[in-house]
């Protein structure tokens, strides 16, 4: 009797690693998950052990095989999903990173970014790459881990070092060296690839000394990179056969295959990503361009909107306020806030993503009167990352001119019922909740399949479509409006504060 098939997707996200294993109709079968360190060795940088973040994804592989009752041959093919931008360099011969990973929210490269933008190299930047110049990206992270460790440059140079980013490091430990490969839509948030020629662009490369020699092949999202070597995984060389970062993947997962679709992802930070078809289109306006995936020969671009606070605007009420004890005390919370007198937050804590990229805003609190309460702050808060969904949504609207009819939502905190009604109020468009909000590894899952015929094509993939709860805007025009043009008043007065 043969044995049942299954597809592995490994989401290797900020926060924590995950296992997830799908059965033929795309059902979540089991998730077996490891959170991992956060290192801050100095105020505004954040640092991961790439070490680390490779035993957890055994250890989470491991996990999900066991809890399931499975053998490595059963899995058909893994999907690897990941933390974009995240930058290692480690060596080819002993496999270990000479610095830790470098996270995406990192700010210890501003100053590289600074300099490029002071060079005026804004415009070429954004015109190959599709992105805003900032420390954000993959590129700038690459320059200071060779400035920073002795020799690294030359040894770069002399083919020792390589870099990649999650899913590129996670390919080659799982394939124990064997290949080093990336995918488009992690290459497309380097700020070092061409998004339209889809090459590794010599300008930028040769603009920040980066050796080319040290940079990953660039594959499609779906296809077979190589097979995870024996002792790696307990006996099983089972086939990579899908890969993508992870809001790409939850744009996958949500089956936004349509162009004009969008989905937003509420985790730590919030980010919106539109399918805008297979031409690129550049923002006028400060969004980013970028790659959504490449499948079956053709390439989809997409636009985005990325807010770095979001659900960590959450974590800041429960652990730095102390208002809340968990994340989810929050919905009840600001239900029971009745203050008329509408107070505003805004979460800047290291400055504002899209569309404004003030590196240098820092967070405020507007409108408090004597009768302000903790429900009332806490009320603004969940509402503040509804405001910032706003301002990229209207932004996307003007860049793309597509009108959105529907914001399909996954993330943990669009568990949050008064932030899904408040979001679906403040936007005057319906937000629909994924069945499962484990979107992002189920989009890996389908390029995994995908990649090695589990699954025929996106028709089969198309009928697993099941959607959560829908929220539909209830609130009335004239508030609607009253509330976002305090939000912009507030956002315009926390940037003329900066910080030293
Ligand atoms: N019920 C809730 N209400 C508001 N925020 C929530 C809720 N549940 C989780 N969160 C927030 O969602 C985030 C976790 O979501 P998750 O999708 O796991 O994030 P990530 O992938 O970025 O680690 C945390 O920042 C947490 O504060
Ligand atoms: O790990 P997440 O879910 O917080 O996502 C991080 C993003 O990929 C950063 O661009």
């Amino acid at each position: 009797m043969s044995e049942e098939k299954y597809i592995m997707a490994i989401d290797q996200g900020t926060t924590s690693t995950r296992a997830i294993i799908f059965d033929k109709k795309g059902k979540n079968l089991v998730s077996y998950q490891k959170e991992l360190t956060q290192h801050f060795p100095h105020s505004g940088w954040v640092e991961h052990d790439a070490m680390e973040i490779w035993n957890s994804v055994q250890f989470v592989m491991a996990g999900a095989l066991i809890e399931l009752g499975i053998k490595p041959q059963q899995i058909a093919g893994i999907g690897i999903t990941n933390q974009r931008e995240t930058t290692i360099v480690w060596d080819k011969e002993t496999g270990k990173p000479i610095y830790p990973a470098i996270v995406w929210q990192s700010r210890q490269t501003s100053e590289i970014a600074d300099q490029l933008i002071k060079d005026n190299y804004g415009e070429m930047i954004h015109e190959k790459t599709g992105l805003v110049i900032d420390a954000y990206f993959s590129a700038t992270k690459v320059r200071w881990i060779l400035d920073h460790v002795a020799g690294a440059q030359e040894r770069a140079e002399n083919g020792e070092l390589l870099f990649g980013t999650v899913d590129t490091w996670l390919v080659w430990k799982l394939t124990h060296g064997a290949v080093h490969v990336t995918d488009y839509s992690n290459a497309s948030r380097t700020m070092l690839y061409n998004i339209h020629s889809l090459e590794w662009d010599e300008e930028i490369l040769e603009l920040l000394s980066i050796p080319k020699v040290m940079l990953p092949e660039v594959r499609s999202n779906s296809e077979i990179y190589g097979y995870t070597e024996s002792l790696n995984f307990y006996g099983g060389e089972v086939p990579i056969s899908g890969m993508a970062g992870d809001q790409q993947s939850a744009l996958f997962g949500q089956m936004a295959f349509e162009q004009g679709m969008v989905k937003n992802t509420y985790g730590t930070g919030s980010f919106i990503v539109m399918n805008t078809g297979e031409k690129p289109q550049l923002s006028g306006n400060n969004l980013l361009t970028t790659i959504g995936y490449g499948i079956n020969g053709k390439v989809y671009y997409a636009l985005e909107g990325s807010i770095f606070v979001a659900g960590s605007a959450v974590q800041w009420l429960r652990d730095g306020m102390r208002m809340i004890k968990t994340a989810a005390d929050s919905e009840a919370a600001a239900a029971a806030s009745d203050n008329e007198n509408e107070i505003y937050v805004v979460p800047a804590f290291t400055g504002l993503g899209a569309p404004y990229w003030d590196p240098n805003a820092r967070g405020a609190a507007f409108g408090m009167t004597r009768g302000t309460t903790r429900e009332d702050f806490i009320k603004a808060t969940l509402q503040s990352v509804a405001y910032q969904v706003r301002d990229i949504i209207d932004t996307m609207c003007l860049d793309s001119g597509i009108e959105i009819p529907l914001l399909k939502v996954d993330g943990g905190a669009a568990n949050n019922d008064f932030l899904m009604q408040f979001q679906a109020d403040i936007l005057n468009t319906p937000v629909q909740k994924a069945a499962d909000l484990e979107t992002t590894a189920l989009g890996a899952a389908f390029l995994a399949g995908l990649g090695v015929g589990y699954w025929k094509d996106l028709d089969e993939i198309k009928s697993f479509n099941e959607t959560g709860q829908t929220f539909s805007p209830q609130m009335p025009e004239d508030k609607r409006e009253n509330l976002y043009a305090g939000w912009q008043e507030a956002v315009a007065a926390t940037q003329v504060f900066k910080h030293k």
